[in-house]
């Protein structure tokens, strides 16, 4: 797993920033309705991931119910190191998906507002149970996933107390000025953010990601 991924980058002076500020992930979005969609045919979009390869970043590609056919020209091409499962899709879709050798994440999409430790467990843990790293992230309703709306980062401490072997990093909502409150409550290992790092909304701030990798410190 990333220790910290930068999401919906589009630009190389984007790729830049996040390599400056320390963060060991970007993720390129592939769901063509969001505001932060990449074309995968495109030359630039190569273009874009081979300049953060260079750079030595993990390339994470983000899809909302795509086909697994599509998914795999996106693999070949070498745009991404990892997939993530953003939308509706269940395990059997995410086994029809999984492209060996390349580890498959699954955002897991829970309400905002106040959770439990058995309503977290009932959505994550048959993820995890059958070998999926996982990203737990705000319920983004019909958007799926970038809303900035955080989560009960309670109970999210109170579940992963007893699953601290467990590969998982949080998302939704975070920001520089509360991420590393986020990490303290939740012992989250990764940490992902879109909106919270852009100013104006869709457009990537090098300002807001250096705050936001200074903040997040894992060390
Ligand atoms: O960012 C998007 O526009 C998006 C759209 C559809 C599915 C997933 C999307 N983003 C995936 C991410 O990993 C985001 O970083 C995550 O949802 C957190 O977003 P935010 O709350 O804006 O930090």
């Amino acid at each position: 797993m990333f220790h910290v991924k930068i999401c919906g980058v589009r630009l190389k002076s984007d790729i830049d920033a996040v390599r400056r500020a320390g963060a060991d992930a970007i993720g390129l979005n592939f769901y063509p309705k969001s505001i932060r969609y990449l074309d995968p045919s495109a030359p630039s979009t190569l273009d874009l991931s081979q300049y953060a390869k260079q750079q030595g970043l993990h390339r994470v590609g983000v899809f909302v119910n795509e086909s697994a056919a599509n998914i795999r020209t996106i693999v070949t091409a070498d745009l991404i190191d990892r997939v993530q499962l953003h939308g509706d899709e269940s395990l059997a879709d995410a086994t029809a998906i999984a492209v060996s050798p390349l580890p498959l994440l699954r955002a897991i999409k829970l309400p905002v507002g106040a959770l439990t430790v058995p309503v977290i467990a009932a959505a994550v843990d048959p993820w995890v149970d059958a070998g999926y790293g996982v990203l737990l992230d705000a319920d983004g309703g019909s958007a799926h996933g970038g809303s900035g709306q955080r989560l009960d980062w309670s109970s999210i401490g109170r579940w992963s107390n007893d699953r601290r072997q467990v590969d998982w990093g949080l998302a939704g909502g975070l920001r520089p000025d509360n991420v590393a409150e986020a990490i303290r409550t939740t012992h989250a290992k990764a940490v992902d953010v879109a909106s919270g790092v852009e100013s104006p909304r869709g457009q990537k701030s090098a300002r807001l990601i250096e705050q936001f990798c200074l903040a997040a410190s894992f060390s």
